[in-house]
C-alpha cells in the first residue's frame, strides 16, 4: 500500500525563483518559516531552506520534483518582455502555464498564485485609476502583453473549488527595487549613452511604480488568504504601490539619485510613438540580416508617455492589503542599492 503524504501548508514552491521579484519572494517566503523549492531555468544565488531545481518549466517531468510535497505554487517565470520573441513567449507563457498548471493537479498542489501584470488592459491608450473588470486589451501591443492576457485566462479558469485547486492571480505594474535588472540599469544606460535629454509629450502622465517588497507583501497575503470561502479564488488583483506618479519625476528622482542630469526637452509623444514603430518595423523586416534591438519600442514609448495606474481598491477590501513601504522610501533604498551605477561609478 502506498501512503500519500499530505503536503505542508508551510512548504512551497516558487517557478521562477531566481528572477527578480522571485528572489525577492523566496526570501520573504523563507523569513516567514516556509520550506521553499525554486524551480527556474538557472540558479543565481543560495539561501538556507530553499533547494533549487534547474529546468524548462514546459517540461512536466522537470517540474514535477519541485512540486513533490508541496500545497502552494507561486507561478512568476516569463521570458523578459524585451525579449520579442512571440514563439518563446507563446512556449513559456502559454503552453508552459498550462503544464504547470497540469503538473499542479499531478502532485496534490492545492493552491496556485500567477504573477500576471497590470499591462493585460493596457493597449497603449490612457488608463486612469483602471480597476479589474477592465476588459483584457483587444489589441495587446506585443507579444508579451498578448501571451501573459492568455497565461492569466488560464490559471483563472483552472480555479476549481469541488477538487480543492484555488487560483488567484496578481497584477503587479512597473515593478522596481534592488536588484531589479531592467529599470533603472535601461534608464542608466540609455543616460550614459546621451539619450535621456528628452521628455516624450508634457510630462503630466501618472503612472504607478511599484516597489518589489509591496508586490512581495501582495503575493504572500493571496497565498495565505487563498481559501474555499474566499472572495479572491479565480479572481485578478492590482498590486500597486498605490501613489501614481509623473513618469519623468519618477525616472528623474532616479537618475538625479544616481548623479545624471534630468531630462529637460521635451518631443511631441505622436512623433516619437511614429519613429518608434518605424524602427520597430524596420528591424522586424531585417531581423534576418541584422540583429539590432532599439531602445525605443512602441511599447516603451506609450509606457514613458501616457497616464497608466491602477486602483488597488479591491486587494485592499478582499486582502487587506496596504502597500508595507513608500514610494519616497522605495526609491531611496533603490538608488542606494545601485552604487555601481552612479556617474562615474
Ligand atoms: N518586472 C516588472 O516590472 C513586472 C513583471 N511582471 C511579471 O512578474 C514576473 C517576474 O518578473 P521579473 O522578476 O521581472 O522577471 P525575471 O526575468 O527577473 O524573472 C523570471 C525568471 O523566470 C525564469 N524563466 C524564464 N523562462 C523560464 C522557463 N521556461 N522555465 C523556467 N524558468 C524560466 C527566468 O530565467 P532567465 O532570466 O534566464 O530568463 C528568470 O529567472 C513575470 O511573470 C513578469 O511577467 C509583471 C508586471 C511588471
Ligand atoms: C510603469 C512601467 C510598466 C514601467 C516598466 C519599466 C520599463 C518599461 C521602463 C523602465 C525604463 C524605462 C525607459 C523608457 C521606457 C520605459 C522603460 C523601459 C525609455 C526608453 C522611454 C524613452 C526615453 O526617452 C528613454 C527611456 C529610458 C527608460
Amino acid at each position: 500500500m502506498t501512503t500519500r503524504v499530505r503536503p505542508s501548508s508551510k512548504r512551497c514552491a516558487v517557478i521562477g525563483g531566481s528572477g527578480f521579484l522571485g528572489r525577492h519572494l523566496v526570501e520573504k517566503l523563507a523569513d516567514k518559516g516556509y520550506t521553499v523549492s525554486v524551480f527556474d531555468i538557472r540558479q543565481s544565488y543560495e539561501l538556507p531552506g530553499v533547494t533549487f531545481y534547474l529546468g524548462d518549466l514546459c517540461d512536466k517531468q522537470a517540474l514535477l520534483p519541485a512540486l513533490r510535497d508541496v500545497s502552494l505554487v507561486f507561478h512568476c517565470a516569463s521570458p523578459a518582455p524585451g525579449a520579442d520573441d512571440r514563439a518563446l513567449f507563446e512556449r513559456v507563457n502559454i503552453s508552459g502555464t498550462r503544464t504547470v498548471i497540469q503538473a499542479c493537479h499531478e502532485a496534490g498542489v492545492q493552491k496556485l498564485v500567477l504573477t500576471s501584470s497590470a499591462s493585460v488592459v493596457f493597449e497603449g491608450t490612457d488608463i486612469k485609476n483602471g480597476k479589474e473588470d477592465l476588459p483584457y486589451a483587444k489589441k495587446p501591443i506585443d507579444f508579451y502583453t498578448l501571451t501573459k492576457i492568455q497565461q492569466e485566462k488560464l490559471v483563472l479558469e483552472a480555479c476549481d473549488k469541488e477538487n480543492g485547486f484555488l487560483t488567484v492571480a496578481i497584477r503587479p505594474h512597473g515593478i522596481f527595487g534592488p536588484r531589479d535588472p531592467q529599470l533603472v540599469p535601461i534608464l542608466v544606460d540609455t543616460a550614459r549613452r546621451g539619450k535621456m535629454k528628452f521628455i516624450i509629450g508634457n510630462g503630466s502622465n501618472l503612472v504607478d511604480f511599484t516597489y518589489v517588497e509591496n508586490v512581495v507583501h501582495g503575493h504572500v497575503l493571496a497565498a495565505e488568504r487563498l481559501r474555499p470561502e474566499s472572495p479572491i479564488c479565480g479572481q485578478a488583483y492590482h498590486i500597486t504601490n498605490d501613489e501614481p506618479v509623473f513618469f519623468w519625476d519618477f525616472m528623474s528622482q532616479i537618475l538625479v539619485g544616481l548623479g545624471y542630469n534630468a531630462p529637460r526637452y521635451h518631443l511631441p509623444y505622436w512623433l516619437v510613438y511614429g519613429i518608434a514603430l518605424l524602427l520597430w518595423v524596420l528591424t522586424v523586416l531585417l531581423r534576418p540580416l541584422v540583429s539590432w534591438k532599439p531602445t525605443f519600442t512602441p511599447m516603451r514609448v506609450a509606457l514613458a508617455g501616457t497616464h497608466h495606474y491602477y486602483s488597488c481598491a479591491r486587494a485592499k477590501q478582499d486582502m487587506g492589503y496596504q502597500p508595507v513601504v513608500s514610494l519616497k522610501d522605495a526609491i531611496m533604498l533603490t538608488v542606494e542599492s545601485y552604487p555601481h551605477l552612479r556617474q562615474g561609478a
